[in-house]
This record gives C-alpha cells, sequence and structure tokens, in this order.
C-alpha cells in the first residue's frame, strides 16, 4: 500500500545540513498498523510527511495505493492527498469552528450536498462516538475528544490510509488506550491502512502489527511487533523494550544480594524469556517434572502481545547440577531463550 524507497529528507538552515531522513525504504502493507518508533529528532516526523508529500523528500519515490506520489502534478496530487489522512499531537482543530464545521471542512468542494454533507458528518461522528457534542467548539472537549473530532475530520473523504504523528502523545494513559482501540476498529472495520509515529513501546505494543525502529534518520530495525520484543537486535529497540518491562529489577537484587535470590550451592538463577509464539507457560512445570528438579519461580513479568505471552519469568532452579544443566537444553530446544543469572 505505501512503498516508500530510498528517501533522503535534509533540511539546508542556510548554516548547516540537517540530515533527517537517510535513504529509508519502507514497505507497509494493506490493512496493517505500522508503528515508527525513535528518540525524539530520529527522523519519524519527517518520513511521514513524507508518505503525503507534506514534507517533499530530497531524493527517493513514494508510492501510495499504486500511484508514484512524487512523480504526480499538482493537481492529481491534491486528489491522492484525500486519501491519506492525518492526525496529530495537538490535534490541530480550528478553534472558531464548530466540532460538526470542523469535520465537514475537508468535505467542502467534494461535489456532496449541504444535505449530504450533514448526514456524512453525522454519520462520521457517531462512527468515532462523539455526535452529541457537533454544536460544541473545541475549546469545550478535552483532549481525547478532541482527538475523536480529529479522526472523524481525517476520515471524511473516505481515506485508504491514515497517519497518526505522536495521536496520543498528549493523553493520559486511559485516554491513550481508548484511542487506540478507536484506531483498531477503524483499521478493522473500514479496512484503512494505519502508519503510527511514536516514542511509546506500549503504544506500539497495544496495536501495531509491525513495527520500524529509527535512529538518526534511518531504519536500525523492521519487523513484526511479536518478533521484535521477542528479539530485539538493536541496541536502542532493546532499550526501548526495557521502558515497559520490569524484568531487569531482577538484576538489581542479584546485585544487591538480597535474601530474596539467596542461593544455596549447586542452585541456578535462570532467566527464561519467551521468543517464539508457541511457549506456553506450563513448559516450566513440565520441564520441572520431566528432570525432577525445581523451578521455583520468583518474577514474572509476562503480557499478551499479538495473541501470545511474552516477557519473561526468572526462577531459581535447584537439583542435580546434570539434571538442570539437561533442562537448560530443553527449554532452549522448546524455544525457550535461557539466561543464567547467577550460579550458587
Ligand atoms: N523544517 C525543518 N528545518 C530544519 N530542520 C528540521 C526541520 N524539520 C525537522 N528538522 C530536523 O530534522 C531532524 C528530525 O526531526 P523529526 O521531527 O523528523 O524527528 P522526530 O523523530 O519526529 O522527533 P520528534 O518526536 O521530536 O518530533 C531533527 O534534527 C530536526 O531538528
Amino acid at each position: 500500500m505505501i512503498q516508500l524507497d530510498h528517501i533522503t529528507k535534509t533540511f539546508d538552515t542556510g548554516a548547516d545540513k540537517v540530515h533527517a531522513v537517510s535513504d529509508v525504504t519502507l514497505h507497509i502493507k494493506s490493512g496493517e498498523i505500522f508503528g515508527i518508533i525513535g528518540f525524539s529528532g530520529a527522523g519519524k516526523s519527517t518520513l511521514v510527511r513524507c508518505i503525503n508529500l507534506l514534507e517533499r523528500p530530497t531524493s527517493g519515490t513514494v508510492t501510495v495505493d499504486g500511484k508514484v506520489l512524487t512523480d504526480l502534478p499538482a493537481k492529481e496530487l491534491r486528489e491522492a492527498r484525500k486519501k491519506i489522512g492525518m492526525i496529530f499531537q495537538h490535534f490541530n482543530l480550528m478553534r472558531s469552528r464548530t466540532v460538526g464545521e470542523n469535520v465537514a471542512y475537508p468535505l467542502k468542494g467534494s461535489g456532496l450536498t449541504k444535505q449530504q454533507i450533514k448526514a456524512k458528518v453525522k454519520e462520521l461522528l457517531e462512527f468515532v462516538d462523539i455526535a452529541e457534542k457537533e454544536n460544541a467548539y473545541p475549546s469545550q472537549l478535552s483532549g481525547g475528544q478532541k482527538q475523536r473530532v480529529a479522526i472523524a475530520r481525517a476520515l471524511a473523504n473516505d481515506p485508504k490510509v491514515l497517519l497518526c504523528d505522536e495521536a496520543t502523545s498528549a493523553l493520559d494513559p486511559q485516554t491513550t488506550g481508548a484511542i487506540l482501540q478507536l484506531l483498531k476498529h477503524l483499521n478493522e472495520k473500514l479496512g484503512i491502512t494505519i502508519v503510527i509515529i511514536t516514542h511509546e513501546m506500549a503504544v506500539v505494543k497495544e496495536i501495531c502489527d509491525r513495527v520500524a525502529v529509527m535512529e538518526h534518520g534511518n531504519v536500525v530495525e523492521e519487523g513484526d511487533v511479536f518478533s521484535i520484543f521477542a528479539a530485539p537486535k538493536a541496541g536502542i529497540t532493546r532499550d526501548f523494550i526495557r521502558t515497559t518491562s520490569n524484568l531487569q529489577k531482577i538484576e538489581k537484587l542479584i546485585e544487591d544480594k538480597s535474601p530474596l535470590v539467596a542461593l544455596k550451592p549447586g542452585e541456578k538463577i535462570l532467566r527464561l524469556n519467551y521468543i517464539k509464539k508457541n511457549t506456553s507457560e506450563a513448559l516450566i512445570s513440565e520441564t520441572s517434572r520431566k528432570f525432577n528438579i525445581n523451578l521455583n519461580i520468583i518474577f514474572a513479568d509476562l503480557e499478551i502481545v499479538q495473541d501470545a505471552p511474552i516477557g519473561g519469568t526468572v526462577a531459581i532452579a535447584s537439583g542435580k547440577k546434570e539434571d538442570i544443566e539437561a533442562a537448560v537444553e530443553y527449554l532452549k530446544e522448546k524455544n525457550v531463550g535461557v539466561e543464567v543469572l547467577e550460579n550458587g
């Protein structure tokens, strides 16, 4: 649906040149929710603004829904852009217009009659569940409500793609959750391809199918969300994942020689990470029985990503040395990442 080929964007500020995006090639499939994550200044916004040519790339081609946007003349580009909606962190609503007027705005010149526009606005506001605010002004709405209006406005021209630039960054966690669910709903109901820029891994985990990680204008890692969480390759990806996991707390306990992690001779502290979708918690009890060892879970940080458990547990393994070693091998065969954190 979206093909970015060798996109480079350099800003010439007079004094020097800023290489915001350097030779990025990405393919975003039709119907997926694609996340772009990176720290501030990584080039995420610039890259996404290149998709609808709000920012024209210095070089490279942008193809959306089969049209090479970078080659289109102005008039055709304007038409093609209508099929790419966009929402922003600060909503960008027109303050002097009502909710209904904001949503109707992109329908100007669409050829629809007043009556048809009215009906369309009503339908859109109902879809985002804010129909009762049609005559309110943006200043009378909460952040979450403003973003719902912005989503309704972005949907006015029945886009095939929705670009979301930090759309939940100004919202509290509960409202963030509700807006993400709304995005998921419109992805599923309307089949809209969604690109989400964020600096929060929790957002990626919540709704994205695939994710690209950006650093210094480059995509350093890309893949389906489960694989990226299970086996991140780039250092920056690991940093992001750490922000959503508590597992490293156990390392501090070991370092502080906490009684919680005190070992008897022969015991080991193992960190077990689920790295394939088919691993299940039952494996731990199965392994204990099979090798006649005890696996005493002292810490668990498990959650569901893309309908599969991910994260890990930390367990103290006790039993005969050779049985523990055999159990470790068995777990590895079963696609569990095993790391010995401490030997007793
Ligand atoms: N119009 C511009 N003129 C000059 N430099 C710019 C312009 N827009 C962006 N930049 C620079 O390009 C780099 C990438 O910025 P960009 O906004 O794309 O990053 P980002 O990952 O979206 O960060 P943030 O999350 O803070 O928005 C930064 O160094 C930024 O200062």
